[in-house]
């Protein structure tokens, strides 16, 4: 599926496989998706699905046993995966930032906020020292923190606000794309939702992307312009947020979105899928899902449907609605 706008990223036929001693875990498996500028891509699935895989994968940042086995990674029209360490180092911060979970928490204990987010812009920019502390009051504003914070210690800051300084040193390059890995888990819910309400601002404000990631669907369903489900490292469902939450196809996204208490609109009763996912050295035969799907048929145990257009911006893995 196409975005809209010529595709900053497109990841094509994306493969990687953890290389474990008791044999390769492929937990990635042929992942394919496009994100436009100013778009922002969701990813959605249970834990162990594969979305930090992914994410790591499209900085080259994964560690073994993990090896990247296929694919392509165009970023800008050039393929990440090709590059060599020079164009990878000019690419990560400066084209591509990174905010994880636990990022709040890596932040330097003995450094005050204005040193570190003046320190990651000297460590990708030459600029002067003078110049850089404008820019991390600027930085810390956009985010809504105050400059007089820039003298405050990691310990000193909640833990919504050290993902705030996060967000900023993310922003410090103004990178084109920020990949945000479960940014906001280790938060409460509603510290969650004003984060998330900020970055839009941000994002409409500079106009970067965002591939974010989280198992938590109903957090994305506003954010997002698309959403892209991922099981047992295979897409299974990708589509406008809107279409996705209004005529979910696969089983998958409906049990993930039965999971979904509804907080406007009439009541639904949560389902919730049963089970879990399979372990990913002995995957089932047939549709991944097949064990856990209320709807499977006997096809679903033997083949493995194969994504197909729905329409226009919706693709689909699923042999209940193939013809
Ligand atoms: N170090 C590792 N060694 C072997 N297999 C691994 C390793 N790390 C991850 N995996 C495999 O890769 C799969 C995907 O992991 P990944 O962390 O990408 O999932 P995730 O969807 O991001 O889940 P979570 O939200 O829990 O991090 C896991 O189910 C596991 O089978």
């Amino acid at each position: 599926m196409e975005a809209k706008s010529p595709a900053l990223l497109s990841v094509r036929d994306l493969r990687v496989e953890y290389l474990t001693p008791a044999g390769p875990v492929c937990a990635v498996d042929g992942v394919s998706f496009d994100i436009g500028k100013g778009e922002v891509l969701g990813l959605a699935g249970e834990s162990g699905s594969g979305k930090s895989t992914v994410a790591q994968a499209l900085l080259r940042i994964l560690r073994p046993p993990a090896v990247i086995t296929g694919g392509q990674v165009l970023f800008e029209g050039e393929d990440v995966l090709e590059m060599d360490e020079a164009r990878l180092r000019d690419l990560r911060w400066r084209k591509i930032s990174l905010v994880f979970q636990s990022a709040m928490n890596s932040l330097n204990p003995i450094l005050t906020i204005g040193d570190q987010i003046v320190d990651a812009i000297e460590a990708h920019q030459r600029v002067k020292r003078s110049d850089a502390v404008d820019r991390a009051v600027s930085l810390l504003k956009l985010v809504g923190i105050d400059s007089s914070r820039l003298t405050s210690y990691p310990h000193q800051l909640s833990g919504g606000m050290r993902q705030r300084v996060v967000i900023a040193i993310a922003l410090a390059l103004e990178p084109p794309l920020m990949l945000m890995d479960e940014p906001t888990t280790a938060l409460d819910v509603v510290v969650q939702k004003e984060i998330l309400h900020q970055v839009s601002e941000l994002k409409e404000k500079l106009g970067f992307s965002i591939l974010f990631i989280t198992h938590d669907l109903s957090l994305i369903l506003e954010f997002s312009t698309r959403i892209a489900v991922l099981y047992a490292g295979k897409l299974m469902e990708m589509a406008p947020s809107r279409e996705l939450f209004h005529a979910p196809k696969h089983p998958y996204t409906k049990g993930l979105l039965g999971s979904v208490p509804s907080v406007r609109g009439p009541r639904r009763k949560l389902v919730g899928i049963p089970g879990s996912p399979p372990d990913m050295r002995k995957l089932p035969v047939g549709c991944r899902f097949h064990p856990r799907c209320p709807s499977a048929v006997d096809r679903c145990r033997s083949d493995a449907p194969e994504l197909r257009e729905l329409g226009p911006d919706h693709i689909e893995a699923c042999h209940l609605d193939s013809p």
